[in-house]
Parts: C-alpha cells; structure tokens; sequence
C-alpha cells in the first residue's frame, strides 16, 4: 500500500464528520481539543519518542504561543494571521533560550529540569500584570477570513485540523531524512550520532526548538478557540498529561500523539460525564480511574497503542529499495605514495590512579591490517576511544598523515576519514538496517532540516541511502536491509555496524571485536572483506579477541598489557613471543 495513502484518506474522514447529518456540536469540541493536545503530543514524540528528551514542561510553550497572540492581538489590535509568525517565534526564541541550558542536561536531570522551569513558567504567567495574572486575557477575537468568523468549534476545527495535518506531514518528512536519522540516532547516546558526524547539541536544540514551535501553535490555536486564556492550561499538570498522551498513543510515532490525543481527551471526557452518576458525584475519583486505566493500558501496550495497532494491521506500508546506480562522490583518499597513516606517539590516558594507556606508540600503514591485542582490561578500547576523539589523551600525541587531532571531538575525526564499530554494537534497534547504515554517510550530504520537511532533500537523500545499500550489499546483509536492526542476531548487527563505517568512505576503517558472535563460515566472509578493503586502498585497525581470526589475517599485531605496549611484529612473530604468551597465559591463569 502506498505510504501517502492513509494519510489522504484520513484527511477526507476529518474534512467530512463536521458535514454528518446531526453531529452532535460537542463532539466537533472535542475534536478541536484533540487537534490541540495532539500538536503539542507531535512535537513530545520528536522530543522523547524519537530524540530521547523526556520534557514535563511542553505545556509552557503553548502559554507563550497563547499569551503572545492574546496580548498583541487584544492590546494591539493585530490581526491574529499576523501574530501566528510571532506566536511561533516568542515560543521558538523561549526554547533557545531554555534549551541551551536543558539539552545539556542528562540522566534524571533532564526531565528534572524541565519540571523545573514548567513550574517557573507558570508563576511567571500567573504573576505578571500585562498577562492579567491569574486571570490572564478575555476578549481575544477570533480567527476570521473575511467577514467569516471562526467563532463556532465547528469553523475553528478546520483550521485545527488543517494544522494538525500539516505538522504530521512536516514531521514525517523530517523524520525521513539526513537529520531525522540523526535525530533518531540520539536515543541510542550520543557517542554513536557524533562517530559520525552528527552534532549532537545541535540535533538535540533543534528537536527542543521544534517541539515548542508546535507546542506554540496549539496555544495560538486555542487562545482564539476559547477566545481568552489564563495561566492554568499552561501548568506542570498540563505538562504531565501531554507527555502521558505522547505516551499512551506510542512516543516514537508520529501518529501515535494523535492517537494518544483522542484516547486521552475522550477518556477523560467519559469519566468526567458518568462516573458522578456511578458514585454518587464524589470528587476527583475520575482522576484516580483515569490513572488506573492509562496504566492498564500501557500493561496492554507497553510501546503505546499506535505501535501495537499497527503490529496487527492485515498489510504493511510499501517501502522503496534506493536506486544503487545513484553515485555519492567518494571522499578524497590518501596519496598513493603514503606509507604511515595513522601515528600514535607515546598516548596516555589515565582515569584518576588507573592508567589504563600507558606511553603507547605505534602505526598503521597505508593499506595495512593492524590487530590490537591484550587480555581484558589491557588498554584496547582505551586506545581506540583516543583515536576517535571520545576521550581526550592525558599525554602524547594521535595524527593521521602527518596532522596531529590528539584532541579532535569524534565529529572532526569522523571528517578526517576515521570510521568504527563499537565493542558493544550501538545501532538503532527499531530503525531498519538501512536507515541505520545511513547514518554513516550522514558527513556526505547536506540537506538540513528545514529543506527536509519541505521536500527539497530528495536527491541528496536518494544519493545517501544509495549508498547505503551498496555498503549493506557489499557485507553480505542485503536480503536484510529492510529488516528492523534489533531483529538481527547480535553477529550480524556488528556486520551492520561495519556497513555503516564504511559509508563514511574512510581512509581508516576502527573495528571493535568484529568477529564476538559471528560463526565459522561468517568470520571467514568477514575476513575476505577486509582483505577486500585494504587491497582497494583502506586500513584496518581492529581490536579481536579471536587470535585465530586476527593470526590468519592481520599483516601487524600490536600487543598491549596493562596499558603498556608488550610486543609488535608480524603474527608469526607475536604467535611465539614469549612476553606475549606469559601475558596471555597469566590472564588466564
Ligand atoms: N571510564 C573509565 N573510568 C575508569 N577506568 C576505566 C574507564 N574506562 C576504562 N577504564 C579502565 O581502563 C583499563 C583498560 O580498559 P579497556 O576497556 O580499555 O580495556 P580493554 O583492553 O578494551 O578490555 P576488554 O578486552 O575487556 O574490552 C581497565 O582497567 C578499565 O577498568
């Protein structure tokens, strides 16, 4: 079935309930508040579903679209259309400002915070006399076109609906691209997103700012639904219950905050109307009914309803393969004269009295497979976390052809030409294989947000995910690429990981125990693509435990122990070193 298909016809069911003979005007009103709460539920599915950012104080943001129209349009007398842009931007400009400070935040912090300055917020609106405090704003005309006025629900749902379809849209496009990938890429921690050039701080500010523009747009929506505003809608309350709409309909699905809306609103609707009549108008029991039966629900759905729908749906969206004759330009590559790639001079790191690099030289030739071998503990990881920039060294120096990037963050060493796995896999389990390898060529395109939500990536985009399933062919997953990264055996998603470097194109290519999972048949592929890689120009620096593999294939071996460089020389050499057989065997022991 056509991606588009669904979308179009639930426009036409939405552009038709208000013209069923009959309907009763109040469902049109909780219609219009459902298009209201799935606004903001939109933006907390980019925030927390999709970028991991559990926000409790969207509901602020709506106050500053709110209160922005209700001010300029009552005590200045603007025509709403012109204080829309201006509703966008005070909410927009407010979510610079707070996240700059949020999104560094992490852990417990993060959602802390936002509960934080939810309830500043609303002492602020509550408080301040141009706001009419705890009274705030009546007699906020209506939105009109002409001399119609949209004063009934049923003329203001168009415009809510009309809105609400447009940010789906928005949304989706932007999730389908270079920077939703990006986006998506967040949630799995930031080391991953910035091995490949993702710019973390700036993919997490964009989502903040997103959220709080739709967030604003609902508040602009409702000040001229309800036609004045006060500071109560706009409160810590009112944060929780948008983050549990996202919740309840699926907090990674676009779909799912609409679907949360309705659930939602018309739960709450039902209980208010009849549970007074089942106990005898006692107070505050739908609240509690309320909570029991969004908990049971999440006990049914625990990924939210919209998820688990779609899991039973009878047929599954169509999904495109990518055009592989589509070229991306190859990233420059080293002088064929080149000998040493990659020097590392006596590197340090040290964590507090643990030394776990201890002074360690050595290098990578052009075209060379390196192994860096050691008992657990010896300072593998370490090293390759120098290199890649997600540590900085406490001593020595890291260059690549003569450069010294010692102390480059991961995003700059991925421009060098840098590319890794990870020892554990870090992929994006609910994006396909093919979305997550993308994120690999994330440095080779362009295309930014905005041109994403408008449509005007798709070549760049094309190019990108050709590339990708050239690299998913290239390692042997292609039949897979389809496949949610998480349905995979834990061997064939290091194999991912491996396809995904190598969409950066790299001159050095950093695997962390590839082999860890993979059966006899599948290291021996592995092996021959490796052969592969460097014979086409690339060098390899990996990290193995598996000495029958790294014996039968590194050109080099590099031995570490305890942080300290024991042995380096061919396999041959390293097989019958003695320091390296009394390290060996003293783990062991
Ligand atoms: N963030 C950290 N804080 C403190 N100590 C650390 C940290 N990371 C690593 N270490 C210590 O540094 C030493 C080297 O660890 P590293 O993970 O680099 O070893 P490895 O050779 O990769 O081991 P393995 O084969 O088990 O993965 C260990 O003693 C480890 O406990």
């Amino acid at each position: 079935m056509p991606q588009r298909l669904p979308i179009i016809l639930f426009a036409l069911v939405m552009a038709a309930i208000p013209f069923i003979p009959d309907m009763p005007p109040f469902w049109i009103v909780l219609l219009d508040n459902i298009g209201l709460s799935a606004l903001v539920a939109m933006g907390l599915v980019l925030l927390t579903g999709v970028g991991g950012l559990t926000s409790f104080g969207q509901a602020a943001f709506c106050g500053f679209g709110a209160y922005t129209t209700a001010v300029l349009t009552t005590a200045y007398g603007m025509s709403p259309w012109l204080t829309l842009p201006a509703s966008l931007l005070v909410s927009g400009l407010a979510a610079v400002l707070l996240g700059l400070v949020t999104v560094r935040l992490s852990g417990h912090y993060l959602p802390l915070g936002t509960i934080a300055w939810g309830l500043g917020l609303f002492y602020l609106f509550s408080k301040l006399e141009f706001l009419g405090r705890n009274d705030g704003i009546s007699a906020i005309p209506p939105l009109s076109i002409g001399s119609f006025k949209m004063i009934d629900p049923g003329a203001i749902y168009f415009a809510i609906w009309i809105a609400v379809l447009l940010a789906a849209l928005l949304t989706m496009n932007l999730l389908d691209s270079r920077t939703g990938r990006a986006i998506r890429a967040l949630r799995r921690g930031h080391i991953a997103a910035e091995a490949f050039g993702v710019q973390t701080p700036r993919a997490k500010l964009l989502v903040f700012i997103y959220a709080a523009v739709l967030a604003g747009l609902s508040g602009w929506l409702y000040a001229h639904f309800q036609r004045a505003t006060n500071p109560t809608p706009f409160g810590a309350q009112a944060g929780i219950e948008y983050l549990f709409v996202a919740v309840v309909g699926g907090a990674g699905y676009v779909w799912g905050g609409v679907l949360g809306a309705a659930i939602v609103v018309i739960l709450k609707e039902i209980l208010q109307s009849y549970l007074p009549y089942v106990f005898g108008g006692q107070g505050q029991l739908e609240t509690i009914v309320f909570g029991i039966l969004l908990v049971l629900l999440l006990q049914l759905a625990p990924t939210g309803v919209w998820p688990w729908l779609v899991a039973r749906l009878p047929f599954k969206p169509s999904r495109k393969r990518p055009d592989t004759s589509l070229p991306l330009p190859p990233r420059p590559k080293p002088p064929a004269s080149v000998g040493v790639l990659l020097q590392i001079d006596n590197a340090r790191k040290q964590f507090g009295g643990v030394v776990a690099v201890n002074d360690v030289s050595f290098d990578v030739q052009a075209r060379e497979i390196v192994a860096l071998i050691g008992p657990n503990g010896a300072g593998k990881s370490t090293t390759f976390n120098l290199i890649t920039g997600v540590l900085r060294p406490t001593g020595g120096s890291i260059s690549i052809l003569g450069n010294k990037f010692g102390h480059a963050r991961p995003q700059q060493v991925a421009k060098l030409g840098i590319s890794r796995t990870f020892q554990h896999v870090k992929l994006v389990p609910d994006m396909t294989v093919l979305e997550n390898v993308a994120i690999g060529a994330h440095l080779r395109g362009r295309a930014g947000a905005l041109a994403s939500m408008f449509r005007l990536d798709r070549t760049d985009e094309a190019r990108l995910l050709a590339e990708a399933a050239r690299q998913i062919e290239r390692v042997g997953l292609g039949d897979q690429i389809d496949a949610l990264a998480g349905s995979l055996s834990l061997g064939q998603q290091r194999i991912v990981e491996i396809a995904r470097a190598l969409c950066v194109d790299p001159m050095l290519l950093l695997l962390d125990e590839p082999a860890a999972g993979l059966r006899h048949m599948e290291k021996q592929q592995l092996a021959a693509l490796l052969r592969q890689l460097r014979d086409g120009g690339m060098s390899v620096l990996l990290v193995e435990h598996d000495m029958g593999f790294v014996m039968d294939l590194a050109d080099r071996v590099v031995v570490l122990d305890f942080g300290t460089k024991i042995a380096e020389g061919t396999p041959d050499a390293i097989k019958t070193n003695p320091e390296v057989i009394k390290a060996y065997l003293g783990a062991a022991a």
